[in-house]
C-alpha cells in the first residue's frame, strides 16, 4: 500500500513537472516569442516521430511549418529554422564571427574524433587548421595529374563494358572513382575499387550504414560513444559495412602514417599523426574518426552529383548535345586531355555542374549553427546567443523566386543570370557557407568537372531502369534519399563519333 502511495507520488511529481515545462517553453522560454506550432515548441516528441517513427520525414514538416507560419520558425524547443535566403551568410559566417556546431546535433555524425564534429569554434579551428592545405586551390591543382589517371582508367573500364555491352551501374562506378581518390589522397593509397568487377565499395557501404542510423545517434547521443568502442565482431554485426572500413582503414592507417603521397608531401594520416600536435589529439579514435569522415564525405556526396550529372545529360538530348558541342572546342580527338582551367573556362559546362549541383542537394539535413557570444537579428525577431539555428540547402534550391520551375533541369538559368549582372550563385549552397562549410570544395570541382568532361565526350548512354522521379528527395537521411535509397543509374554506354 505504502509502494502504491509513493509510485502515485512520483507520477504526480513527474506530471507537475511536465506541465510547468510546457508552461515555461511555451510562455517564459527566450525563444517563445518565434512563431511556430505549440507543440514543437513543447516537446522533441514531434521531431522524433517525424524522423525515426516515419524515417526522415521532418524536413516536410518543416516546409509545411513555414508554409503556415512564415520564414521563421521554432522547429523544436531549443532550436530555429530560417527559410530565407538573403539570411543564410547570417547563419552560416565567415572566420571574423564564432559559430559553434549544436553539442546535441553533431552525433548525427557518429564520428566524435572529427573536425565535422567538433562543438567549439576554437577546437574546430585546430582540427581543419591542421589539414587546410591539403584542400588549397593551389594543393588539388597539383593533384590534377592523378584524379586524371584515376578518371581516364575509369573511361577504360567503361570502354570494355561497352564493348560487352554490359548494363553498368553508374552510381556504383563513380562511388569507386571518388573514394579511391580521397583514399589515396588521404591514406597515400587507394583500394583500388574502380578495377573490382561490381565497382564494389566498402566506403560506400558504410556510408549507408551511417545513413540508417544518423536520426537515431542524435536522439540515442550515448550510443554513438558505446559504438565507438564496440569490439570489431559486435561491430560487424551491428553494423558491418563500417566495421569492414575500419577494419581496412586500421591497415591504411598504419601505411598513412609512414608513407608519403607524392614524395615531397606527406600524407593526410601522418600529418595528423604528426608529433607536434598534442597527443590527445591524434590518439588511435581521433585518427579513425577523422579520416573515416574525409573519406566518408569525399566519396559519397562527389558521386552523387556525378550520377546525378550521367542522368540529366541522357535524359534531355538537347543538354547532352550542347555539352558535347562545346566540349569539343577543348577536346577535340576523344583521347584529348584538357586541363582544369581550361575546362572551368565553358560556360555550358560550368551551368551544366551548377544545376546538377543544385538538384543533388549534397547534404539535406538542417546543420545548424550556433553564435555563441551574439543574438542575430532576423527581422523583428531576435535570436538569443546559443540558439540553434539552421537554413535547408534543399528549400534554398526549390526556391521558386531565385530559381523559376525548380524541378527542371536547366542549366541555361545559370547563363542567363551572369549575361543579366546576376549573381545566382549566391544561392547555391551545396557545400555550405562560412567557417563550417565543405573542406573539399575544391577537390569535388576537380572531379566533378574532369570526370564529366571525359564521360560527356566519350560515352551516350541507353537508360535502364531508370526514370526522373528516381531523382525526387522522399526523405531526409542527413544525404536526400529517394524512394530507391541513393541516386541510381543503370545505363547501358555507346561511344560518341568522334
Ligand atoms: C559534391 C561534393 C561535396 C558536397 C556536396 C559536400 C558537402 C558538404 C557540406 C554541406 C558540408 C558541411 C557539413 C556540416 O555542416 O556539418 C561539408 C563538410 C565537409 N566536407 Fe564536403 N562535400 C563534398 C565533397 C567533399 C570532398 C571531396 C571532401 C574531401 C575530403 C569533403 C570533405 C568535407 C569535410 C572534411 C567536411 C567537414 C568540414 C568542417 O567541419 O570544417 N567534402 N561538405
Amino acid at each position: 500500500m505504502e509502494d502504491m502511495l509513493r509510485l502515485w507520488i512520483a507520477l504526480a511529481g513527474f506530471g507537475v513537472y511536465l506541465s510547468l515545462r510546457t508552461v515555461y517553453r511555451l510562455y517564459f522560454h527566450p525563444l517563445s516569442h518565434i512563431p511556430g506550432p505549440k507543440l514543437t515548441a513543447c516537446t522533441h516528441l514531434y521531431e522524433f516521430y517525424h524522423n525515426i517513427i516515419r524515417p526522415g520525414m521532418f524536413l516536410f514538416e518543416i516546409e509545411k511549418m513555414h508554409q503556415q507560419y512564415g520564414p521563421i520558425v521554432r522547429i523544436n524547443p531549443r532550436e530555429i529554422h530560417i527559410c530565407d535566403p538573403d539570411f543564410y551568410d547570417e547563419i552560416y559566417a565567415s572566420s571574423s564571427r564564432r559559430r559553434d556546431k549544436d553539442p546535441k546535433y553533431v552525433p548525427t555524425y557518429a564520428l566524435p574524433g572529427s573536425m565535422v564534429a567538433a562543438v567549439s569554434h576554437e577546437q574546430h579551428r585546430f582540427r581543419r587548421g591542421i589539414l587546410k592545405d591539403f584542400f588549397s586551390r593551389r594543393s588539388v591543382a597539383e593533384l590534377s595529374d592523378s584524379v586524371n589517371e584515376r578518371v581516364q582508367k575509369l573511361m577504360t573500364r567503361f570502354e570494355v563494358e561497352r564493348m560487352n555491352q554490359t548494363i553498368v551501374s553508374l552510381d556504383d562506378a563513380f562511388s569507386a572513382l571518388s573514394s579511391d581518390i580521397i583514399t589515396a589522397y588521404c591514406c597515400g593509397k587507394d583500394w583500388d575499387f574502380i578495377e573490382d568487377e561490381n565497382f564494389r565499395s566498402d566506403v560506400r557501404n558504410a556510408a549507408e550504414n551511417a545513413i540508417a542510423f544518423t536520426h537515431i545517434s542524435r536522439f540515442v547521443p550515448w550510443l554513438v560513444y558505446a559504438m565507438s568502442a564496440l569490439s570489431p565482431k559486435t561491430m560487424a554485426f551491428i553494423m558491418p559495412g563500417k566495421a569492414k572500413l575500419f577494419e581496412f582503414l586500421e591497415a591504411f592507417l598504419e601505411y598513412g602514417k609512414m608513407e608519403s603521397y607524392t614524395g615531397k608531401r606527406k600524407t593526410m594520416v601522418a600529418t595528423l599523426a604528426d608529433e607536434s600536435i598534442p597527443a590527445k589529439e591524434r590518439d588511435y579514435y581521433r585518427l579513425r574518426d577523422e579520416t573515416f569522415g574525409l573519406i566518408a564525405a569525399g566519396t559519397e556526396t562527389t558521386a552523387k552529383v556525378l550520377t546525378a550529372a550521367s542522368f540529366y545529360m541522357t535524359n534531355d538530348r538537347r543538354v547532352r548535345e550542347t555539352l558535347q558541342a562545346e566540349l569539343k572546342q577543348v577536346m577535340p580527338t576523344l583521347d584529348s586531355r584538357p586541363t582544369w582551367a581550361e575546362l572551368e573556362k565553358l560556360p555550358y559546362l560550368s551551368a551544366f555542374i551548377n544545376e546538377c549541383l543544385r538538384l543533388a542537394y549534397g547534404i539535406t539535413a538542417r546543420l545548424p549553427r550556433v553564435a555563441p557570444t551574439e543574438s542575430l537579428q532576423y527581422k523583428e525577431y531576435t535570436i538569443p546567443p546559443g540558439t540553434p539555428v539552421s537554413s535547408s540547402t534543399y528549400f534554398i534550391h526549390n526556391n521558386a523566386y531565385i530559381f523559376p520551375e525548380p524541378d527542371t533541369f536547366r542549366p541555361e538559368r545559370w547563363i542567363e543570370a551572369a549575361e543579366k549582372g546576376e549573381n545566382l550563385k549566391k544561392y547555391l549552397v551545396t557545400f555550405n557557407r562560412g567557417t563550417r562549410g565543405c573542406i573539399g570544395i575544391n577537390l569535388a570541382h576537380l572531379e566533378l568537372f574532369l570526370t564529366i568532361a571525359h564521360f560527356a565526350r566519350r560515352f551516350n548512354m541507353e537508360l535502364h531502369n531508370t526514370e526522373l522521379e528516381d531523382f525526387r528527395i522522399v526523405r531526409d537521411m542527413t544525404m536526400g534519399v529517394t524512394r530507391r535509397g541513393g541516386f541510381k543509374v543503370y545505363a547501358r554506354l555507346s561511344r560518341v563519333d568522334e
